[in-house]
Order: structure tokens, then C-alpha cells, then sequence
């Protein structure tokens, strides 16, 4: 209770400091799964994302996160997890952007529970390293495969994924190539943007909405399969009915 009140405040200062209209809300601990409603307030205008952020340690998972609800960077991040709500009008249609900001996990075990729990919450997936910490680079290839075995067992369409390489205002300490990371996403069948959260809020717009083009495009691929599934049954359901009938009348 007292730590969502002490975030409510973090959350309204994101606001102030922004200067324009953002709508934020903070839900801390929330158990994954309870927001994948894909329609609000039944208004099939708006389109609901939920996009989780992953990646090694100070990578810039925080400062990409409100440099996109906020177009600001601030320097310094405090480390709560949170998942933040920001809609926007596209294209004359409301989306709502859920954004789940992680804590970088300690050891393997629950690094294996933290990508599952998020595979059940999130339709697609942002993955950040820094391209002057190539630790980081291989956190991401990790992960990466992680999100990719899961696929059939978790989730039956391979959810989106765009990797970001951040830091680019460093790069005179990369240690990580554009080439690196740009293969790794064609092997992977990932999208790839190398930015700067310090520098511009454009590259992080183009990260955050390119992945929202995949989830639509994933989606939309979904509904197709299932529509496809349901001519097949309904097929199947009428042949079979009139085999079973022929088979009756023979009788
Ligand atoms: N130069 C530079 N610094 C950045 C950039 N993005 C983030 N930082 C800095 O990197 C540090 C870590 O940023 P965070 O956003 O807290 O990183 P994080 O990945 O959320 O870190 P954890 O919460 O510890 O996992 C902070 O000091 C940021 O100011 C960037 O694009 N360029």
C-alpha cells in the first residue's frame, strides 16, 4: 500500500515534468495475465499493447521507457518495477500502451520465471543492451533464444520482438558493432534499432511503434489462424454429420 502510494507520487512528477498531456497509471505486483483484455471499456477503437521491457543491468530499460511516456530524459532511475499505461492517438485510433519496466534478474532460475511470467502477459517484447557492454549484448542473445524456445509451449505464434542497442551517443566506447547486433535480429527474425534514450526521443518512438506494427501484424495473423481453424471444424463437423447419416440410412 505505502509503496504504491510513494509510486503515485514518482508517477505525477513523470507527468509534471513532461509538460503535456500523458496518462499514466501505476500498478505494482499486478499478476500477470489479469490485464490481456484486448479491447477497453468494450470501444473496439482501442487497441491495447502490453510490451515488456527486458535486458541487463543499466542498460537503459528505465530511460527508454519514460523517455516514451515522457519525451524527457532525466539521468538517473530509480529500480521499481512497475508497468505503466500511456495511451496516444494514432492514425484516429486510441492505443494504450502497457509497459512492463523490469529489474534486471539475479541468477538463471529466475531469469527462466521472469521471461515465462511475461510471455504470458506481454504481446510482444523490447530487449535492450548497451553497445559498450557486450555482457550486456550476450544477456540479450539469452534472451532472445529463451523467448524463442518458448513458442509452442508458452505461446503458439512466436510473439514480436524488436532488440535495441542504446547508448549510441557512446559509441566512441562501443564495444558492440551495429553489424553485430543487426545479425543478430535477422537470425532471429527480431527487428533492430541502435539509439540513444540520452540523446533523442525519436529513435525510441520508431523502437516502441515498430513493435506495435508487429503486434498488430501477430494479432492479425492469430485471428487469421483461428479463423481458418474454425472452417476447418465447421467443415469437418458438416462431413462428418452427413457420413454418419449415409451410414445411418445404409443401416
Ligand atoms: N550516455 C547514455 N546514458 C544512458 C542512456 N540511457 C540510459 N543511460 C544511463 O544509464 C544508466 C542506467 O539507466 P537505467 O534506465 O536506470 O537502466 P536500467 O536498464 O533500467 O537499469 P536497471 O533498472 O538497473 O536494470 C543511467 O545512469 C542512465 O542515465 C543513453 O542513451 N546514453
Amino acid at each position: 500500500m505505502v509503496q504504491e502510494q510513494v509510486l503515485a507520487v514518482s508517477v505525477h512528477w513523470l507527468s509534471w515534468i513532461a509538460g503535456h498531456r500523458v496518462e499514466m497509471v501505476v500498478r505494482v505486483n499486478q499478476r500477470p495475465g489479469h490485464q490481456r483484455s484486448r479491447t477497453m471499456d468494450g470501444n473496439p477503437h482501442k487497441f491495447e499493447a502490453n510490451i515488456a521491457l527486458l535486458g541487463a543491468e543499466n542498460v537503459g530499460k528505465s530511460a527508454l521507457t519514460v523517455r516514451f511516456l515522457t519525451r524527457r530524459f532525466i539521468g538517473e532511475y530509480g529500480d521499481i518495477e512497475s508497468i505503466y499505461t500511456h495511451c496516444d492517438m494514432i492514425d484516429g485510433r486510441e492505443i494504450c500502451f502497457n509497459i512492463w519496466d523490469s529489474v534486471c534478474p539475479q541468477n538463471e532460475g529466475i531469469a527462466d520465471h521472469n521471461i515465462n511470467k511475461r510471455l504470458q502477459w506481454a504481446d510482444g517484447f523490447i530487449l535492450v543492451y548497451s553497445i559498450c557492454d557486450r555482457a550486456s549484448f550476450a544477456v540479450v542473445e539469452q534472451q532472445v533464444q529463451r523467448i524463442r524456445r518458448a513458442k509452442g509451449i508458452k505461446c503458439p505464434v512466436a510473439p514480436p520482438i524488436i532488440i535495441v542497442g542504446n547508448k549510441r551517443d557512446l559509441r566512441h566506447r562501443r564495444t558492440v558493432s551495429s553489424e553485430e547486433g543487426r545479425l543478430l535480429a535477422l537470425a532471429a527474425d527480431c527487428g533492430f534499432f541502435e539509439i540513444s534514450a540520452a540523446e533523442n526521443y525519436h529513435g525510441v518512438l520508431l523502437a516502441f511503434h515498430g513493435l506495435l506494427d508487429l503486434i498488430r501484424e501477430t494479432r492479425a495473423l492469430k485471428k487469421g489462424a483461428a479463423g481458418i481453424k474454425g472452417i476447418v471444424r465447421s467443415v469437418t463437423a458438416v462431413f462428418g454429420r452427413k457420413r454418419n447419416d449415409a451410414k445411418d440410412t445404409q443401416d
